[in-house]
């Protein structure tokens, strides 16, 4: 018996996701195996996702959320495939889980790694401590608005697609997003919203920003309009620490900074329930990329950077630093997926990452 036992719920999904949650599998089980008895993990497998809806009807089962009380943390692939509208596979499963456990914070590392060819004119990028913050719980991903209205006849659809600000949601991720900046190297806080245009719930998410930003005297505070902000990230980048922002713009922005630092294949992110009240989820940034699902290229770290920030919420802080560090040395050994210029495929990079890992030791 290992002297702690975390029970992870698995939830593979569809496409690409269930090949990459295999090696993230695998990373961990070898990090279980070399603690000798420290820890352990007992997974559950929930074989959700499209397929699972075409046989069932459902994406999930219906008390899926309350499942997932059950475990100290969830590994998730990631859901959608050609067959099952994206709005209902999304709603009926990420988006069931990250609202039904108000997981309400969703960070993002922009992550540098040695040896994958990167987009940013920057003389160092690897120094970059970049990440953004992501509301996870309402925005524009509230799902408030309908069809079909009645009695506008042929060619006269409406549809209202409503986003939610509220000053409670709006206020928890903003202070999340300054607690964490001052967990980091420059203490910056930058807010994006797109309040020019959009008058109420981002004029509201500006005014929470500025009451919030006084608590933290000792944070820096910068704010754009996320159009030029869009810019800003491949202009200047070294500008960037924590970015903040709702649930549309972060997503758009997160595959943005992923992109510019080589792949969304590289891009680790965990939906986090901060105060602990549910357990958090962890994934990478990309869909289920079903252009090359089932060819065994996918890369994996995403995916295995998302269970060291699991890791790391479970507590177990070297190994986190070492599965980072192993995957580093990887990539900065030339050993590469096709999506950042290599050629090596999903199991042999994940080879390589466990090599890495056997010789890593990072000082405690
Ligand atoms: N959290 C989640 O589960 C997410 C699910 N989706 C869903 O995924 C499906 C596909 O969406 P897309 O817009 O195509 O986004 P995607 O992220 O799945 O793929 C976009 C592009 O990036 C490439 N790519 C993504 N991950 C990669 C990896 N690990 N290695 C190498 N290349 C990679 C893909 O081949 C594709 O060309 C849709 O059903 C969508 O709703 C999309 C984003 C997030
Ligand atoms: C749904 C999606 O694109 C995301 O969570 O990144
Ligand atoms: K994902
Ligand atoms: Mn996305």
């Amino acid at each position: 018996m290992a002297e702690q036992t975390f029970k992870i719920a698995v939830i593979p999904g569809d496409g690409i996701g269930k090949e990459v949650i295999k090696e993230g599998l695998r990373v961990l089980d070898h990090l279980a195996e070399e603690s000798e008895g420290k820890f352990a993990f007992e997974y559950d497998h929930f074989p959700w996702g499209c397929e699972y809806y075409l046989e069932h009807g459902k994406m999930m089962d219906e008390d899926g959320v309350e499942k997932m009380r059950n475990y100290d943390a969830i590994y998730f692939g990631a859901v959608g495939f050609p067959g099952v509208p994206d709005h209902v596979s999304l709603w009926g499963l990420r988006l069931a889980i990250c609202q039904g456990l108000d997981q309400w914070a969703n960070i993002r590392p922009v992550e540098f790694l040695p040896g994958v060819p990167h987009r940013i004119n920057h003389p160092d990028p690897e120094s970059l401590n970049w990440i953004l913050v992501r509301e996870n719980s309402e925005g524009e991903y509230s799902g408030i608005g309908g069809r079909n209205f009645q009695g506008r006849g042929p060619g006269g659809e409406v549809a209202v697609q409503s986003a939610l600000f509220t000053e409670k949601g709006t206020e928890r991720i903003i202070r999340f997003a300054f607690d964490l900046a001052r967990t980091r190297k420059r203490k910056k806080v930058t807010s994006v919203t797109k309040s020019n245009a959009q008058q109420y719930g981002m004029v509201l998410w500006d005014e929470v920003f500025a009451r919030v930003a006084k608590d933290y005297p000792d944070v820096e505070t910068d704010q754009w309009l996320v159009d030029a902000m869009a810019a800003h990230f491949v202009l200047h980048p070294e500008d960037l620490e924590v970015v903040v922002a709702s649930n549309l713009f972060a997503d758009i922005l997160s595959d943005l900074g992923s992109a510019l630092a080589g792949s969304l294949g590289i891009a680790a992110s965990a939906n986090l329930s901060p105060d602990k009240s549910a357990p958090s989820m962890f994934e990478s940034v990309h869909g289920s990329a079903p252009d090359i699902a089932g060819k065994g290229i996918a890369n994996p770290i995403g995916t295995i950077g998302s269970a060291a920030l699991m890791l790391d919420h479970l507590g177990l802080k070297e190994e986190a630093e070492r599965v980072n560090q192993a995957i580093a040395d990887t990539t900065g050994q030339g050993i590469l997926t096709r999506d950042i210029g290599g050629t090596a495929d999903t199991v042999e990079i994940t080879d390589a990452i466990i090599k890495n890992l056997s010789k890593v030791n990072v000082e405690a």
